[in-house]
C-alpha cells in the first residue's frame, strides 16, 4: 500500500482534502470494510459516512454485530485478517493541520499517529494495560515513545496524568500494578495512558459498559471535562443510547454494517425517524421516556428478533424482518439515506410514518 500523506499533506488542496472544513478532525467517507474469505464475504462496514469536528463528540450506536468496532478498528488500521478497507476515505487532520487519508496511510505513518494523534480506550482496561509493569512505568513509557525527555521527567508527567484523571493520592499510585486497582481506577489509568500525548482524536469503544452506573457517570464526567480542557474530539462507540444522551452532540445509528439514521442527539431523541432507532429508544432506560403522560411507568420493550448474520443479509432493507412498519417495497429495495430534516438522515422508505 502506498502512502498518501504526501499528496494530501498540509491541507494544500488536492481532491479529497479540498472538501474538508477547517474545523473537521475526522471525516469518514463511504467507508467499506469487508472480511473476504474463500467461502464468504462479510460486509461488516458498508458505506459509512460522518464528520467529527474539533472538540466535539460523535457517538456510533447499534446492537452487537452492527459494525461499530470494525468502524473504529478501520480508523486505527488495526483490523484483524482478513479484514480490509475496500473503499472509502478516512481523512484525519492532525494538530499541525496536516490531513491524511488513514485508509491509505502506510504502516509506518500509522505507528507514528497511534498514541500521539489518535488514541483508543476500550471496555476492558486490561487490553491496554500490561499486568507486569507499574502504571507509572506504562504511562512514562508512552510519553517517552514520542518525546525526548528523561525518564524522571516522564515519570513526573505520568504523575500529573494520574492527577488529571482524578486518581486519589496519584503520585503514590504510580508504583501500583494494574491489578492493585479497582475497575473504575483502571479505567482512569487507561484514559491517562490514552491522553498522555494529548491526541487530537480519542476513540472510546464501550469504555463504561463494564462499570456500575455510578462509576459510569463519573467516567463520563471525567471524559467531558478532559475534552473541554484538551479540546480533543471523541468518537464514542456504544450500544447504549442512554449514554449517548450524556456525552454526544451527534449520533450515527448503525445496523448490519450500514448507517440507518444520523442526527443531532436532541433531534434523534425528540423524533427518531428510523424504526430501528425507535426500537432502541423503547428499550433504553431513560427517566423522561419511561414515564407516560398519565404518570405511569412504561415497560421497556426489547426489539423482537436479532441482527441478521452479516454474511447472509436479507434483500432490501436489512431491518425489514424485524420492523413493525415493513411494507412489500421494503424487502425489494435497499433504501437510500433520506434527508428528513436539517442534518437528519434516515434510511427508511416509510420514514414519514414515524
Ligand atoms: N475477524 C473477523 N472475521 C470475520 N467477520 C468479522 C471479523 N470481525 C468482525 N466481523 C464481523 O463484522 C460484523 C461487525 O462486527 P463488530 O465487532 O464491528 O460489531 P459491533 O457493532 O462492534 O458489536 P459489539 O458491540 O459486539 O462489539 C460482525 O458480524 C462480525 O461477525
Amino acid at each position: 500500500m502506498t502512502a498518501a500523506a504526501g499528496g494530501l499533506g498540509g491541507g494544500g488542496g488536492g481532491g479529497a482534502t479540498a472538501g474538508l472544513a477547517p474545523d473537521v478532525v475526522l471525516s469518514v467517507r463511504d467507508l467499506r470494510t469487508h472480511f473476504v474469505s474463500r467461502r464468504q464475504t462479510a460486509r461488516s462496514v458498508d458505506g459509512v459516512t460522518f464528520d467529527l469536528k474539533r472538540g466535539e463528540t460523535v457517538a456510533v450506536v447499534g446492537e452487537s454485530g452492527s459494525g461499530k468496532s470494525v468502524t473504529s478498528l478501520s480508523i486505527m488500521r488495526l483490523l484483524a485478517d482478513p479484514g480490509r478497507i475496500v473503499a472509502g476515505e478516512i481523512l484525519h487532520r492532525d494538530r499541525k493541520g496536516v490531513v491524511r487519508d488513514l485508509a491509505r496511510a502506510s504502516a509506518r505513518e500509522m505507528r507514528g499517529l497511534r498514541g500521539t494523534e489518535i488514541a483508543m480506550i476500550f471496555q476492558e482496561p486490561m487490553t491496554s494495560l500490561n499486568p507486569l509493569f507499574t502504571v507509572g512505568d506504562q504511562i512514562a513509557e508512552m510519553i517517552l515513545l514520542h518525546e525526548r525527555i528523561d525518564r524522571r521527567a516522564a515519570l513526573e508527567r505520568a504523575g500529573d496524568m494520574l492527577e488529571l484523571v482524578e486518581i486519589p493520592a496519584a503520585r503514590r499510585r504510580l508504583h501500583d500494578y494494574p491489578h492493585h486497582m479497582s475497575g473504575g481506577m483502571r479505567q482512569r489509568v487507561m484514559i491517562a495512558l490514552a491522553l498522555a500525548n494529548t491526541p487530537s482524536l480519542l476513540i472510546a469503544d464501550e469504555p463504561t459498559t463494564a462499570l456500575d452506573v455510578t462509576i459510569q457517570a463519573q467516567i463520563l464526567d471525567l471524559l467531558r471535562r478532559l475534552q473541554r480542557e484538551m479540546g480533543m474530539s471523541i468518537l464514542f462507540i456504544t450500544h447504549n443510547l442512554g449514554v449517548v444522551a450524556e456525552i454526544a452532540r451527534e449520533v450515527v445509528v448503525m445496523y448490519a454494517g450500514r448507517v440507518v439514521e444520523q442526527a443531532p442527539v436532541r433531534d434523534l431523541f425528540a423524533r427518531p425517524r428510523h424504526p430501528y432507532t425507535e426500537g432502541l429508544l423503547a428499550c433504553t432506560p431513560n427517566a423522561s421516556r419511561d414515564i407516560g403522560a398519565d404518570g405511569a411507568r412504561r415497560p421497556l420493550l426489547p426489539i423482537p428478533g436479532s441482527v441478521p448474520p452479516i454474511t447472509a443479509l436479507p434483500p432490501g432493507c436489512t431491518y425489514a424482518p424485524r420492523c413493525a412498519y415493513a411494507a412489500p417495497a421494503c424487502t425489494s429495495t435497499v433504501p437510500p439515506l433520506f434527508t428528513v430534516a436539517p442534518a437528519h438522515l434516515s434510511r427508511c422508505l416509510r420514514t414519514e410514518l414515524l
